[in-house]
């Protein structure tokens, strides 16, 4: 059996995030008294839990709806939004309303959206089934969908009313979507928590199988962990005026290759390798010791996740780059570490050090030989 925990969000909008299983019955609740319609927004993957969700909520006495997203990032488009926009609309949604967004970091990202802009913003309930989406996407309020110009570049901060993790849905994961997850896990490790990096060394062959994983009392520790970092920074800076950019450790490279393959990569797949882009720029720039860079290496690959990308994009990566939220007029900024748990930020690095980092993560190169050290 696993015990039910809660990391409490604090900060002008509180909220709960829940842990455990067979949490759904709690969601009436959280979705309040004051909404009378709500509608319940999910993937075809999720199509027969969304069901069970609006039966529950018809049987307390709500008008429910569901409506069917595309899967994945074919979810986080201007369409998709204008789609559920005209379903709110039609059903005459009100300001005491609500939205429960059922699914991984796509879903959330998309039914946060959507809540944020409707009428100027209205209730979200978050029931993420993904690692990704429990540790990091359906957590903070960051809601957004994508342009054909880059990654999240449309969005509000919105958050959630509350959010539901319930661990037996990643049982039916697939393998590469469930360790892609755990990379924004290694991430909060790698930035705040270094207990996270011994718990996935020395468990990374279970957590590299959902059914192991999800039966083994190290994932429910990892998430919380995670969580725990997470909700420790937004409550604190919701907006991102400073502290919250820590959590984009990784991410200017990761949504550039993801902008490169059309979004194509899986999220998670691409911060692995963002992570040990930004790892080998920070080392090329003296700012990290060779050790560290390594261990990202090695825990990511023991993971199952990519530590290379095709050698060939440059170009392309560096002005999708310069598309990053962090970047300030020509001035690209980057979250780098000076040590595990020491996140700073480094600010206009040189052009030859950019490229040079790209090098180190190129698919064939001799990484990691420190073949390159400016
Ligand atoms: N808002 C934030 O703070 C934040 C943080 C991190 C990531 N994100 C965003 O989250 C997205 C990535 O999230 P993700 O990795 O969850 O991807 P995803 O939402 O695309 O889900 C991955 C796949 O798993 C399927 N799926 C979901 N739950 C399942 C389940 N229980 N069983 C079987 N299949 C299931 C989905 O249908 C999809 O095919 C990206 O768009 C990323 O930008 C946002
Ligand atoms: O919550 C945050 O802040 C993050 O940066 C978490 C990231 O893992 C997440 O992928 C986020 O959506 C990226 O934000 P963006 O502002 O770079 O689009
Ligand atoms: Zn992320």
């Amino acid at each position: 059996m696993v015990e039910t925990r809660t990391v409490h969000v604090a900060g002008e909008h509180p909220y709960d995030v829940v842990l455990g299983r067979n949490l759904l019955g709690a969601l009436p609740g959280l979705v309040g008294p004051d909404a009378r319609r709500v509608l319940v927004v999910h993937p075809a993957a999720l199509a027969a839990t969304a069901d069970v969700i609006r039966e529950d909520l018809r049987a307390h006495g709500y008008e429910a709806f569901v409506a069917q997203v595309p899967d994945a990032e074919e979810a986080k488009t201007a369409q998709v939004a204008a789609f559920l926009w005209q379903v709110l609309g039609q059903a005459d949604f009100t300001r005491s309303d609500a939205i429960v967004a059922v699914g991984g970091g796509a879903t959330t990202d998309l039914g946060g959206f959507v809540a944020a802009t409707w009428l100027r913003g209205i209730r979200v309930v978050q029931v993420p089934t993904t690692v990704l989406a429990m540790v990091d996407a359906a957590v903070g309020g960051k809601t957004g969908i994508n342009t054909a110009e880059g990654k999240n570049l449309v969005g509000a901060f919105h958050p959630p009313a509350g959010v539901l993790c319930d661990v037996a849905a990643l049982e039916s994961m697939p393998r590469h979507d469930f360790v892609a997850g755990l990379a924004e896990v290694v991430k909060c490790g790698f930035i705040a928590d270094p207990r996270i990096l011994e718990l996935v060394e020395e468990h990374a062959q279970t957590l590299t199988d959902p059914a192991t994983a999800v039966a083994s009392p190290v994932l429910l520790e990892l998430i919380e962990r995670a969580v725990v970092v997470k909700a420790r920074v937004v409550e604190q800076d919701l907006r991102e005026g400073g502290l919250r950019e820590i959590l984009n450790y990784g991410h200017t490279f990761a949504h550039a290759i993801e902008h490169v393959e059309r979004f194509q990569w899986r999220h998670g797949a691409a911060v692995s390798v963002g992570m040990v882009y930004v790892a080998e720029l920070a080392r090329l720039a003296g700012r990290l010791p060779d050790e560290v860079v390594d261990r990202h290496r090695s825990i990511l690959t023991s993971l199952g996740l990519p530590v290379t990308y095709r050698g060939d994009r440059w170009e392309r990566l560096l002005a999708a780059m310069r598309r990053d939220k962090k970047t300030r007029g020509d001035l690209l900024r980057f979250v780098v570490l000076e040590d595990v748990g020491r996140p700073v930020r480094l600010e206009g690095p040189d052009p030859t050090l950019l490229a040079a980092a790209y090098a180190e993560v190129s698919e064939g190169a001799p990484a990691p030989s420190r073949a390159i050290s400016l």
